[in-house]
């Protein structure tokens, strides 16, 4: 299908692994949209530790505005040790918690998935995770991210800091309709993680999430502490279809999930608004142990471009391919060092790249 109406993606390499890792998306996105006639145009700017270098803060108005008028954006790490001093309020991650805000990107979809090649890469038994395919729904423009906070000092010249953990009912309702809706297009059983046996906001949480049920009969609705759902995620992740959460918990358990994957350098993710705009980045962060060294694994960024073509640029046509794209490399036996095992052919950032460049160019 040839797109002629040109719309904007725009790139934000970010931090640490962020620019090497976008580089080779960046290759893959630009051969989509030649191979699949996609009409897309891409725009670049800075997020987080690189804006406060260029600009002096996290997130430029400039680059927000920019981030507003474009259809998507893709984002690769923000955040490193650099940064990691400065005050508070001009971290390089309260740039990506404002993007998301401003945004308006509530509704964070992290699917978990294992390539069947990457089965002994698991840390868990190939037998417990072989055919996973689970997607974990996370809230993210509320919660303890957002809440009210402070650092105070006492009368006994103590400092007392504390974070605050709020959910509004539409909050809860709107997150809880994207996990019923991704229930509904798979196999339609969603459990709800929370804590409401200690927090009053999650008790909020189940009563809505129990409301917003009745729209959705088709869907198994379960609930599940979030404590026992970080045990059973490594226990028998399989009985899981879709999660729905808050935002820590959700930011956690993704990152518990994805070693179930093989790597955290596998897991995209997308972060969509109310109209299917939204934000494409991987699940990982800017891993400053491992930048400028060029073995960064690029798929979840790569995947990540997947999603923003699926979800907001509705081409699942071109999605598959990439999708495909990076199972053919698999198959090939190519693995960055964080999938790598015995037998397997090692590659760097650049390397794994240009063979999923490759692979889609023969599709
Ligand atoms: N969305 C974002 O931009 C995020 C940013 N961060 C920021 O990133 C910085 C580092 O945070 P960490 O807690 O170390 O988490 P991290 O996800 O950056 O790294 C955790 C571990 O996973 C490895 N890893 C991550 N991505 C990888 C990839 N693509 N290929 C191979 N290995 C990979 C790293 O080498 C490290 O050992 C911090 O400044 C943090 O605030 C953390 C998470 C998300
Ligand atoms: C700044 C953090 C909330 C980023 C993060 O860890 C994530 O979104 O996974
Ligand atoms: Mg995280």
């Amino acid at each position: 299908m040839t797109n002629t109406v040109t719309k904007q993606i725009l790139v934000l390499p970010g931090d640490g692994i962020g620019p090497e890792i976008m580089a080779e998306a960046l290759k893959v996105l630009r051969l989509a949209i030649d191979k699949f006639q996609l009409g897309l145009e891409l725009v670049f700017d800075e997020l987080g530790g690189a804006a406060i270098d260029k600009y002096g803060v996290p997130l430029a108005d400039d680059t927000l505005a920019k981030a507003k008028k474009a259809h998507a954006v893709l984002l690769g790490a923000v955040g490193g040790p650099r940064w990691d001093t400065l005050e508070r309020s001009i971290r390089p991650e309260r740039g990506l918690l404002k993007i998301r805000s401003e945004l308006g990107l509530f509704g964070n979809l992290r699917p978990a998935i294992l390539y069947p090649q990457l089965a002994s890469a698991s840390s868990l038994k190939p037998e417990v995770v072989s055919g996973l395919d689970i997607l974990i729904v996370r809230e993210l423009t509320g919660g303890i991210y957002f809440g009210p906070r402070e650092t105070k000092v006492l009368d006994n010249g103590e400092r007392r800091a504390q974070d605050t953990l709020p959910y509004s009912e539409s909050e809860i309702r709107r997150i809880a309709k994207v996990g019923f809706e991704m229930a509904m297009l798979r196999n339609k059983r969603l459990c709800s993680v929370d804590k409401a046996n200690v927090l009053e906001s999650s008790q909020l949480w189940r009563e809505i999430v129990e409301q917003v049920a009745k729209d959705y009969p088709e869907v198994e609705l379960s609930h599940m502490y979030v404590d026992n759902a970080a045990m059973q995620l490594v226990r028998a992740p399989k009985q899981f279809d879709v999660i729905v959460t808050d935002n820590m918990f959700g930011d956690i358990l993704s990152d518990e999930a994805s070693m179930l994957t093989g790597s955290i350098g596998m897991l995209p993710s997308a972060s969509l608004d109310a109209n299917g705009k939204g934000m494409y980045e991987p699940c990982h962060g800017s891993a400053p142990d491992i930048a400028g060294k060029g073995i960064a694994n690029p798929l979840a960024t790569i995947l990540s471009v997947s999603m923003m073509l699926r979800y907001t640029f509705a081409q699942p046509e071109a999605a598959s391919a990439i999708e495909q794209a990076v199972s053919d490399v698999l198959d090939q036996n190519l693995r960055t060092a964080d999938i790598w095992l015995e037998g397997m052919h090692k590659v760097g950032t650049r390397e794994m790249g240009d063979a999923v460049v490759a692979a889609l160019a023969k599709l």
